[in-house]
């Protein structure tokens, strides 16, 4: 029979959201408790994975467990351990609709559960008693949503501290902008000896019959790709409109976090600090990605040109991991969500104070993501890949001529920490992909080539 321990060792390494693949497992143990005494039982564990490179990681689990296995969940079936006297079978309680309830009904009564604490951001808005069912492209975390009126999203890795997205979205409640879905609670978890409580779940309003812009983008790029002869602005599918709006929502989101949560002037040190921390990072990352080393040198300089710029920078809180997969359309706008920063980088420096120009780093790559993916199964296509360039360029343009109208502030011009920023978030896409979808690896390191002048 097994111990839990050992179904997570099996388990957790094919999970989507966990971060340590590859990495070998020195040692792991778990505890847990009971969030709901209901049928099915609902139980939250934390399991601790020691790595056998000295790492360690926290992971949140919840499982639900019946007394028979059910054919109905067997795509949540984890397996069995001994209980008391009889068998009992765990499942992936995020995938059991039947145990996603409490989560709300904490949430809407403020309750306190062992070491669980649930608060709700304001009255009355929390809607209980629905069931959640799993966003279907789940990623670094898992959501539930609860009948097209609110997402649960559970933070799978915990670290001390809160986390920036519930932060974020907590301090631009008070802006109303209409850029972001507003928060309606939120979960912590104490930390057993006696550190910062960890930050375990938000709950945002859902919005409704939306489509998310890497969908949107990429269904424009194949429309160009399908008309041989015309150009990106010649399409029907042309998304240069809305990469403007996108420009204008992004400044606007800008401006209210500048507004309500702590700027300061960029200090003349802090230009070194940052072209140091990029290198730092490339170095780390030519580890895992030994294809990187090629370019190195060339990265290397564009990051020098930031130690000796001058460039007047304001540094605020910044969405941190901004991508096309991150903002969805509406009939109205575009909403942009995910505060979270990026999920590998440690919590402290996600919530540093940082030049709003990383967030446009990550919107121009994932422009050129959405031109490029389409190329990884033709990569001699000259034809496409120029089409995917003009594309690329358009979009980028169109979404800096929006940010620059809706902030009287140009970000795109001939700048050095702009073109550091994009190389520095193309060299942890290439550590992503690696790990990931090692068949998308090319995508950034290309860019990379260019970047750095070699291409
Ligand atoms: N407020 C929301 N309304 C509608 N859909 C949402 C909302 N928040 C997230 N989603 C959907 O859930 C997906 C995952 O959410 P996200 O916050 O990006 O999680 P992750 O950190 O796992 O990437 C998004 O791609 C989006 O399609
Ligand atoms: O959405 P997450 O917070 O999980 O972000 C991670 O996964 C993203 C992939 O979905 C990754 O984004 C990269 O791929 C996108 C296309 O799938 C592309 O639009 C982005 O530009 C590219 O960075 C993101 O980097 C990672 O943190």
């Amino acid at each position: 029979m097994n111990a839990l321990t050992d179904l997570f060792r099996e388990w957790i390494p094919q999970q989507r959201w966990f971060g340590g693949k590859g990495r070998e497992w020195a040692g792991v143990t778990e505890d847990g408790f009971f969030l709901d005494r209901g049928n099915p039982v609902l139980s939250v564990h934390r399991v601790r994975i020691e790595y056998a490179d000295g790492g360690r990681d926290t992971y949140l689990v919840p499982l639900s467990w019946r007394d028979q296995q059910s054919e109905e969940l067997e795509h949540a079936y984890i397996g069995a351990v001994a209980g008391e006297g009889q068998e009992s079978y765990a499942y992936d309680a995020m995938r059991d609709r039947e145990s996603t309830a409490p989560w709300l009904i904490h949430l809407a009564n403020g309750s306190s559960v062992g070491p669980m604490h649930f608060s709700p951001a304001g009255e009355g808005d929390i809607p209980e008693g629905l069931p959640g069912d799993i966003v279907s492209t789940e990623q670094s975390n898992t959501s539930l949503v609860y009948g097209q009126e609110a997402i649960f999203k559970l933070f799978r890795r915990l670290e001390p501290g809160l986390n920036p997205d519930v932060e974020v979205h907590r301090a631009l409640r008070r802006t109303d902008n209409e850029h972001i879905a507003p928060l309606l609670g939120h979960v912590e978890i104490d930390d057993a000896a006696g550190g910062e409580p960890a930050t375990v779940a938000m709950l945002q309003t859902f919005v409704p019959n939306a489509s998310d812009g890497w969908r949107l983008a990429t269904a424009s790029v194949r429309d160009l790709y399908a008309e041989g002869d015309l150009h990106a602005d010649e399409v029907g599918g042309d998304f240069a409109a809305d990469s403007e709006r996108l420009g204008a929502a992004t400044a606007s989101v800008h401006a209210d976090m500048a507004a309500v949560l702590p700027t300061e002037p960029a200090a003349p040190e802090w230009y070194a600090t940052v072209a140091r921390q990029m290198t730092e990072r490339l170095a780390a990352a030519i580890e895992v990605v030994p294809q990187l080393r090629e370019h190195a040198d060339g990265i290397r300089e564009v990051y020098a040109a930031v130690a000796g710029s001058s460039e007047p920078v304001v540094r605020q809180r910044v969405h941190g991991d901004l991508h096309l997969g991150q903002v969805l359309r509406t009939a109205t706008g575009w909403i942009i969500l995910d505060f979270e920063g990026e999920p590998a980088r440690p919590l402290a420096s996600r919530r540093e104070l940082d030049s709003p120009l990383r967030d446009v780093a990550g919107m121009l790559r994932s422009f050129d993501y959405a031109a490029r993916h389409m190329l990884v199964e033709q990569p001699e296509d000259t034809q496409r890949a120029y089409r995917a360039q003009e594309w690329a360029a358009r979009n980028r343009a169109a979404y800096c001529a929006g940010y620059s109208e809706a902030s009287g502030l140009d970000p795109c011009g001939d700048s050095p920490l702009l073109r550091a920023f994009e190389a520095d978030k193309a060299v942890y896409e290439c550590v992503y992909e690696a790990r990931n979808r090692p068949h998308w690896l090319m995508i950034p390191l290309q860019s990379l080539a260019r970047l750095a002048g070699r291409d």
